[in-house]
């Protein structure tokens, strides 16, 4: 299971800060959408030649123009880029046919997405892997609960991530659900002591599947 960092509201230098603060614990790291609309394309390429060894996630949340989207995105460096689940499918081929090209990745962020329709129609036009996503306005009213897990139930082909408010606490319950990747960001990015957080995570995790590979033997 990986962690992905994910860089929300934050400077340039915080973004590079907490990255060298936490890089032997996380796998790959987010520049956040509100990061990318501040600093541009510019910093994706700084990022990328800072870290990389990182799985650098543009987290760009396109929703139209998928082709010009993907191809600034991959061209600046990035590994992954997202889409919206409600863009048109036209967007995410588009957007899939270009990572193809740039041999990186599109990450289909389901936002909003309540039943498993639209992952059955994703699927069928080549997307493997999506976030499963409860916002950050609605983190205000609610938290990322086990139901929300229900409409990847089955989705063996999936590759999956999950986001929305992921702390320590959390983190076990997240965890069940077996999923991918962990995105994790104010958890660690608005701590104190952000290697101490991600490094208790990490080993949560190393534990978590220590156990159940023990136990499968
Ligand atoms: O995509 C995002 C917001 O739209 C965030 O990157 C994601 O929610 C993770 O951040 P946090 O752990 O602070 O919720």
């Amino acid at each position: 299971m990986n962690i992905q960092l994910a860089l929300d509201r934050l400077t340039k230098e915080e973004c590079i800060d907490v990255v060298n603060e936490t890089r032997e614990q996380i796998d790959w790291v987010e520049i956040g959408t509100g990061v990318i609309k501040e600093y541009g394309m510019d910093f994706v390429r700084d990022m990328k030649a800072r870290f990389p060894e990182k799985t650098l996630v543009a987290d760009m949340k396109t929703c139209d123009a998928g082709n010009h989207e993907a191809k600034q995105v991959f061209e600046a460096g990035a590994d992954v880029t997202t889409v919206m689940a409600f863009a048109a499918d036209q967007t995410i081929i588009d957007m899939l046919k270009v990572a193809k090209k740039y041999e990186s990745r599109v990450m289909v962020d389901l936002l909003g997405v309540s039943d498993t329709k639209r992952i059955t129609e994703i699927q069928s036009i080549g997307v493997d892997l999506v976030s499963l996503h409860f916002g950050k306005d609605m983190q205000k009213s609610g938290e990322l609960e086990d139901e929300y897990f229900s409409i990847l139930k089955g989705q063996e082909d999936l590759e999956i991530a999950v986001a929305g408010g992921i702390t320590v606490d959390s983190l076990p319950r997240v965890m069940k659900h077996n999923p991918d990747t962990v995105i994790v960001g104010s958890a660690i990015t608005k701590q104190e002591h952000k290697g101490k957080v991600a490094e208790q995570m990490k080993e949560m995790i190393r534990n978590y599947e220590r156990y159940y590979s023990n136990s499968s033997e």
